[in-house]
C-alpha cells in the first residue's frame, strides 16, 4: 500500500468557526484501499474535517486534494468520485428499496440499465434480494444504514465517507456492518470513515486520534496500543485525552 500514490492528502488543513477553530492545522495521507479512522470525542472536529475533504465545506486554510482533485478548485469532480454517507443519511421511508435505488442511481446520473445491476448485485450481497419492494420505513434500523452504505457505493466511487456510519445500532449489526466495510475495502474502495466507538477502531488500518481540532496521533492500532502502552484504544484514547 505504502509504494503507491496518497488518494486523499490533507496538508494543515484548517477551519475557522468565527473565532472558533474546529479543524486545527491537520495533515495527513491516506492511500488507495485503505480502511482510515477518524476518532474523537463529540466536537472534535471529524465531521469538519469530513466535510472539507468531500467538498461540502470550504476550508480556512491548508490545502488537500481527494482522489486527485483539489478540494477549493474541483468540488464537482471530488463529488463523482467518492461516496458519501452523512450522520443523518437520508433515504425515502415511503419509496421501496428497488426505488431508493432508482432514485439515487437518477441522482448520480447512472443509465436505467446500471442502476438495475447494481441493485441487484448490492442486493444479493446483503441478502435482501427478496425484500427489494419493502417500504423502507417496515425495516430495522441496521438494514436502513446497510442500504444507505449501498446506494452511496451505486456509482462505485473510488472513495467512501463515512461519518460515523454505526451510530444507534446494537454490536451485532455493528460487527455486520464492519463486515460490509472491510470487505468494501479488500475489492480496492478507500474507506474514510469517523467513529468514537474504540472498539471500531481494531477494524481499521490506520487510525488518526483527534482532540480539539488537532490530529493528536496517527498509526495502525498495533502500533499506537504499543507507543502508548495500553491494552485497548480506548485507553490510547484516555490517556491523549488527559495530555
Ligand atoms: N457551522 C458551524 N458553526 C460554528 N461552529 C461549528 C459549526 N460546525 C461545527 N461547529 C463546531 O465545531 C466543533 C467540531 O464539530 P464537529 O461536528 O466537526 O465535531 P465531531 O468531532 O464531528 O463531533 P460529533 O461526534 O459530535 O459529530 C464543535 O464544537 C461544533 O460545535
Amino acid at each position: 500500500m505504502s509504494n503507491t500514490r496518497p488518494i486523499i492528502q490533507a496538508e494543515q488543513l484548517t477551519k475557522v468557526f468565527g473565532n472558533f477553530t474546529a479543524v486545527n492545522r491537520i495533515s495527513f495521507e491516506v492511500s488507495p484501499g485503505e480502511i482510515f479512522g477518524f476518532l474523537g470525542a463529540n466536537g472534535a472536529g471529524k465531521t469538519t474535517a469530513m466535510r472539507m475533504l468531500t467538498g461540502l465545506l470550504s476550508p480556512s486554510a491548508g490545502k488537500a486534494t481527494v482522489a486527485g482533485f483539489d478540494i477549493y478548485k474541483q468540488t464537482e469532480k471530488i463529488k463523482r468520485h467518492i461516496g458519501y454517507m452523512s450522520q443523518k443519511f437520508s433515504l425515502y421511508d415511503d419509496l421501496s428499496i428497488r426505488e431508493n435505488f432508482r432514485f439515487y442511481g437518477g441522482i448520480y446520473g447512472l443509465s436505467t440499465s446500471m442502476i438495475r445491476k447494481q441493485t441487484d448485485d448490492m442486493l444479493e450481497k446483503m441478502g435482501l434480494t427478496s425484500e427489494k419492494n419493502t417500504l423502507l420505513k417496515a425495516l430495522p434500523l441496521g438494514w436502513k444504514q446497510k442500504l444507505a452504505f449501498a446506494i452511496a457505493m451505486i456509482h462505485r466511487p473510488e472513495i467512501i465517507f463515512l461519518d460515523e456510519p454505526t451510530g444507534g445500532v446494537d454490536p451485532v449489526t455493528r460487527r455486520q456492518f464492519w463486515d460490509l466495510i472491510t470487505e468494501t475495502a479488500y475489492q480496492g474502495t478507500t474507506i474514510f470513515v469517523t467513529t468514537h466507538y474504540m472498539d471500531e477502531a481494531e477494524y481499521c488500518h490506520r487510525i488518526s486520534m483527534m482532540v480539539d481540532g488537532k490530529i493528536k496521533a496517527l498509526d495502525s492500532p498495533k502500533s499506537l496500543k504499543k507507543q502508548f502502552d495500553a491494552g485497548s484504544m480506548d485507553e490510547v484514547f484516555l490517556k491523549l485525552a488527559r495530555g
